[in-house]
């Protein structure tokens, strides 16, 4: 009997979880049937956006988040970690603690006729769910939520990063196998990469990261949230790092794959968004007149940061919306009121991929993570790049240099005592030149080209819609 059905199992926090419900999406319209792991208190989002009526072919195994010390009580996804520096760590060590019921629910799954999973697709942070699948004689292919060049790009420098401490920081990198298509030294390789050069090996974060990367390289394949005609070269250099000759499956963007899908899922949201259409529909006098401002999930932005960020917007005289995650920040006196019809500040989850969406919209300030460059380049939306952690700084080169599809604010030096790293002056140039100049008028062009070339990967005939019909019968045969 042919198996159709495939088991995922996101991390906890929402930048990895959204592409993978976009994956859910995609092998049901593959007709294939797909069970998603989660814990309790990230069922109620996870089922909101897979409303049942609308997915029959999707459901929840929901196991317990173990309680352990060191961690916040009820915490169950990275978004509620008070610091992710202090946090995250101890996080990442209590999902291991989710590898038995895990594993009677592979167990039972196995042990099925017909419910013999096809593969398991797990987060990279999950690595223990390798020997689960193993155990079980299940494919299991990784999911990281990052673009190639980035993954390639950090598995080299990982290995490289003992001996690039001390070297000087304008060093200019050159990476084996890899054609980039942008310069790099060696003071723009991330902390989350040099730690393995300054922490050594018995650094706790080294460690936990070397059994996550020896998970990743031997698992079945990797499926990756991009698509070929983005990062072609890099992929040969990507599957250089995996054993037995596995793949990296480009099947993205996971978004796009089910429009008529999110459209219908999108009506059921309209309600929330109302307001925030109707503003946005107002600001239509010129279309792409607006500027959207998030930076994800993720990012700890600081006060003083914020304060520069809010008046650099207020000079730029461009109306914006902005999503605000900083629950303690308060706007600059009087600011609110100066920016009154010009500027939305919004202090809770907003549908980023409606607001790119929105006709009004014609420029993106980001953080740079992976899934907000995905979403504003599908829709010809340009970037100005503020990358902040993690590789957001690799995908601020790649769109920036690589790619042309959008500029960036410029440094004004390294972060002061306030955690200031941009200035309201560098701020309001950066706006005003990618939402008027004559950059920003070239990057959307990209921007644009990029998108319709990410739509047609998705649609009949390509390269992701058939790398998808490829996996599914390589797993069937193997
Ligand atoms: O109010 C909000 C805030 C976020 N989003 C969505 O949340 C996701 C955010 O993802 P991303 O832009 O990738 O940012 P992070 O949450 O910061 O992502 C983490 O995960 C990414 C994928 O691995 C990495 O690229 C980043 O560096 C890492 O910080 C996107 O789909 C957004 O559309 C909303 O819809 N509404």
């Amino acid at each position: 009997m042919a198996k159709n059905h495939v088991i995922i199992f996101p991390f906890m926090a929402q930048g990895h979880t959204l592409p993978l419900l976009d994956l859910a999406k995609s092998l049901s319209s593959h007709n294939l049937r797909v069970t998603v792991v989660t814990t309790p208190s990230n069922a109620k989002s996870i089922s909101d956006s897979l409303p049942p009526a609308n997915h029959p072919n999707i459901s929840l195994a929901v196991i317990p988040f173990p309680a352990i010390s060191g961690l916040p009580e009820g915490t169950e996804n990275t978004s509620q970690l008070p610091s992710m520096q202090e946090f995250l760590l101890p996080f990442l060590h209590a999902t291991k603690k989710l590898q038995k019921p895990f594993e009677r629910i592979l167990a039972a799954a196995a042990g099925s006729d017909v419910d013999r999973p096809l593969c398991v697709v797990s987060d990279f942070f999950l690595a223990w769910t390798l020997d689960t699948c193993r155990a079980f004689d299940v494919p299991r292919l990784v999911f990281h939520g990052m673009s190639v060049c980035a993954m390639a790009l950090s598995k080299s420098l990982w290995c490289a990063a003992p001996q690039l401490v001390g070297a000087d920081g304008s060093q200019p990198l050159d990476v084996p196998n890899m054609n980039l298509p942008f310069d790099l030294t060696v003071g723009e390789v991330p902390w989350e990469i040099m730690v393995n050069g300054i922490g050594g090996p018995e650094n706790p974060f080294v460690e936990f990261m070397e059994e996550v990367g020896w998970a990743d390289v031997n698992s079945w394949g990797v499926v990756v949230n991009s698509f070929e005609e983005l990062e072609l070269s890099h992929i040969p250099a990507l599957e250089s790092f995996y054993r037995d000759g596995a793949r990296a499956w480009c099947l993205g963007p996971l978004f796009l794959c089910d429009q008529a899908q999110a459209a219908r899922d999108k009506s059921k949201e309209a309600e929330g968004l109302f307001e925030l259409s109707r503003w946005l529909d107002e600001r239509v006098v010129a279309s792409g007149s607006v500027m959207y401002v998030s930076f994800g999930t993720q990012a700890d932005v600081s006060s003083a940061q914020l304060d520069e960020l809010a008046h650099g917007l207020e000079m730029s005289g461009v109306p914006f919306v902005w999503v605000v995650r900083a629950g303690s920040w308060s706007v600059p006196e009087g600011l609110e009121e100066r920016i009154e019809g010009r500027g939305l500040i919004l202090r809770k989850w907003v549908d980023q991929r409606y607001v790119l969406g929105h006709r009004a919209v014609g420029g993106f300030l980001s953080h740079c993570g992976w899934n907000s460059m995905l979403e504003s380049i599908s829709t010809g939306v340009p970037i100005l790049a503020w990358p902040m952690m993690a590789e957001q700084p690799f995908n601020a080169k790649l769109i920036v240099e690589g790619l042309e599809a959008g500029l960036r604010i410029e440094a004004t030096g390294s972060i002061d005592a306030d955690g200031v790293v941009f200035k309201r002056e560098a701020i309001c140039r950066g706006v005003r030149e990618l939402m008027g100049g004559a950059k920003g008028r070239r990057a959307r062009d990209r921007a644009r080209a990029l998108g319709r070339v990410a739509h047609r990967a998705v649609g009949d005939g390509g390269s992701s819609r058939d790398a998808m019909t490829r996996l599914i019968s390589e797993l069937r045969e193997c």
